[in-house]
């Protein structure tokens, strides 16, 4: 299958890479290695982008899959530095990139030493990002200073469905969370999870294979994750959907965040030198 990678920059300060496989389409920002379209062949978006995102350098895009890194949520030890790390906002540059009959791939850098005030770190993160039948991705980070780092992860991807309240995530069941909107109470879920207003949980050992069960929508969403210990299920409701600013009024009906990550206190302890990988590959299956 022909593939192709075409650096565009339709938005000023934001260049962008445009992923084609056969008839698949995958659009990034370089800032944030931020993925806004997935397209797989014949088939729209999988991913929901806000009408009211804003693309300025150094905002993060609303919606697509936001990178959160090197902490997920709020810094556990400066709630005062950004929530979801610093990595969303920043400009990767593209270390390689790769097209075949098989795939359109490509491999971004970021290097986050001492030099970002954001944190005392030092640590470089690749994103290899590979669109074939699916999309493949995955992070990588490698501790470059000479202590131990604690580093955490999000891959915060916001994913379409027809509606909301219609959508099913069966594969949660059974498992414990930590529910942000009562104060991290822990709780286990009992049944299926339906999205029925402001949903915020990070929940723990998930499997590494979960499915979204939305009935209006024509294909049914999978995602294999690996190298994380959480999954965060995030819809803002109504009302705080409509005080983000960056939210159309509405939008929250049409998605859901769906995140394999390493939370709260399941930050990675990384030796000095070490590296680790958090990934997922994302799929549809048509009339599933
Ligand atoms: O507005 P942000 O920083 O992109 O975060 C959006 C949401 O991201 C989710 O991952 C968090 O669990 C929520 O608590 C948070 O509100």
């Amino acid at each position: 299958m022909p593939a192709s990678i075409t650096r565009i920059e339709d938005r000023p300060g934001l260049p962008e890479l445009i992923l084609r496989h056969g008839d698949a389409y995958l659009r990034l920002s370089l800032q944030g290695a931020h993925i806004t379209n997935y397209s797989p062949a014949g088939q729209d978006n999988l991913l929901w982008v806000s009408n009211s995102a804003r693309y300025q350098p150094g905002t993060a895009i609303r919606g697509g899959i936001p990178l959160c890194w090197p902490w997920f949520g709020a810094n556990p030890d400066l709630p005062v530095r950004p929530q979801h790390g610093f990595a969303r906002t920043r400009r990767f540059e593209v270390l390689s990139q790769q097209v075949d009959t098989q795939q359109a791939s490509v491999i971004l850098g970021l290097d986050a030493s001492s030099e970002f005030p954001e944190w005392d770190g030092a640590a470089r993160l690749e994103v290899e990002i590979r669109l074939s039948g699916h999309l493949w991705m995955e992070l990588r980070t490698t501790n470059v200073s000479d202590r131990e780092l604690a580093v955490g992860v999000g891959l915060h991807g916001y994913f379409r469905v027809a509606d909301c309240l219609a959508a099913v995530l069966p594969a949660v069941t059974g498992l414990d969370y930590q529910d942000k909107t009562a104060d991290f109470a822990r709780r286990t879920q009992t049944a299926p999870l339906r999205i029925d207003g402001e949903v915020d949980r990070v929940y723990i050992d998930p499997p590494s294979m979960i499915e979204l069960h939305d009935p209006g929508h024509p294909s049914r969403l999978r995602i294999q994750a690996w190298g994380h210990t959480d999954l965060v299920v995030w819809n803002p409701g109504p009302d705080i959907a409509r005080a983000l600013g960056d939210f159309d009024d509405g939008g929250y009906r049409n998605m859901v965040c769906l995140e394999p990550a390493l939370a709260l206190d399941r930050r990675r302890r990384l030796a000095a030198g070490a590296s680790f990988a958090v990934g997922q590959a994302i799929s549809a299956q048509k009339g599933a």
